[in-house]
């Protein structure tokens, strides 16, 4: 079975780095000049510079020719999944999609699960989640992360196909636990982000990561998710990397809230539109996710973070 991925950024030059440790892979990127530039110079200056393609790893800006591949790895942002794949549904239609974002779409609340399913239906398709910075997976660093595919039969396929030397994979048949957990925890990242960058301490950045998860929990098992899901690396596992590191951007969005800090909004910040979608899921389900909504509330500079951190606590008291 052949791989290709679609979707040049830090995670799917990233990821294929690490496959091209097994065979050949091609990588797409939708714009000419990148390709040109990543074939010729052998690493993708703009997301993972220093760190050198290798020879089994082909660039092309022709989708045709990636999707010759029968798996295909869909690695770009959540909000772009369904305007990417609209545009190339005939050339996507029949292979294996592997979604690769982490995130909710704003408009229709759905994750990248349903949304591959409304773009193309009938076709086969996983999730690829968990705890991993591009940058550790293209330096060859061990990671271990979740396939998830309702496909009992598809996702040990998948499993087997995708893991590589160094990034170990375990599968899953709860996609929506899986695509949850790796959406939520971004929101909640941003949040630990600015409680660190107010000067607030590592004693409330643990309050809100364990509040937090308990919102994650909260959402993911009324939209049917296991528990046990999110106890594992696409839930819990993520939710603690993406909290405490500074490779992460939510966090870094969040931590330049905290310092009052401008931000390059061209950056990849999965959580701030998916703090939306989750503020409008909480109203639509009448449920409480006070910290992801009090998130979409500090990114849109509605509160300073002191603000936002006086609300959460005068909250009514309530029994954990
Ligand atoms: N960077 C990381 O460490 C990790 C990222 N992810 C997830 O991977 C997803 C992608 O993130 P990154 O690669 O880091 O972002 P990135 O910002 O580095 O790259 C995004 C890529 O998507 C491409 N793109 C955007 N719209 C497109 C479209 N309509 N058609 C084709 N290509 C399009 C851009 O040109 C860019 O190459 C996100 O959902 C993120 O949460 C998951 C795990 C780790
Ligand atoms: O998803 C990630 C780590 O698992 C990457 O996090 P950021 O998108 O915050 O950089």
């Amino acid at each position: 079975m052949s791989v290709a991925v679609l979707g040049s950024g830090a995670f799917g030059t990233a990821l294929a780095i690490s496959l091209a440790g097994k065979g050949p892979v091609t990588l797409w990127s939708r714009s000419p000049e990148q390709a040109r530039q990543m074939q010729e110079t052998r690493e993708n200056q703009q997301r993972l510079p220093g760190l050198p393609l290798p020879e089994a790893l082909s660039v092309t800006d022709d989708l045709d020719q990636a999707s010759q591949s029968d798996t295909l790895l869909l690695a770009v942002p959540m909000q772009k999944l369904r305007g990417m794949m609209s545009d190339h549904a005939a050339a996507l239609r029949g292979r294996v999609l592997v979604a690769c974002c982490k995130g909710i779409e704003m408009n229709s609340g759905l994750g990248p699960m349903a949304v591959m399913a409304e773009t193309l239906p009938g076709t086969r398709t996983a999730l690829l989640t968990g705890p991993s910075f591009a940058q550790d997976i293209a330096r060859g660093l061990p990671t271990a992360l979740t396939l998830a595919c309702a496909e009992a039969d598809l996702g040990r396929d998948l499993q087997a196909q995708l893991t590589t030397a160094n990034l170990r994979l375990y599968r899953t048949t709860d996609t929506i636990g899986a695509e949850l957990g790796g959406a939520l925890k971004n929101v909640i990242a941003i949040g630990c982000g600015a409680c660190i960058g107010a000067g607030m301490g590592d004693s409330a950045r643990a309050a809100l990561l364990t509040r937090g998860f308990a919102e994650m929990q909260r959402l993911a098992v009324l939209k049917g998710a296991r528990p046990e899901t999110l106890m594992g690396l696409s839930g819990l596992g993520d939710l603690m990397l993406t909290c405490s590191s500074d490779l992460s951007r939510n966090y870094r969005f969040g931590l330049a809230l905290g310092r009052q800090e401008p931000f390059d909004r061209s950056t990849t910040v999965e959580g701030v539109a998916t703090a939306h979608a989750v503020a409008q899921l909480a109203r639509d389900n009448r449920i409480e996710m006070p910290i992801s909504t009090t998130v979409a509330q500090l990114s849109n500079g509605d509160y300073s973070v002191a603000e936002a951190m006086r609300s959460l606590l005068n909250r009514p008291l309530k029994e954990e």
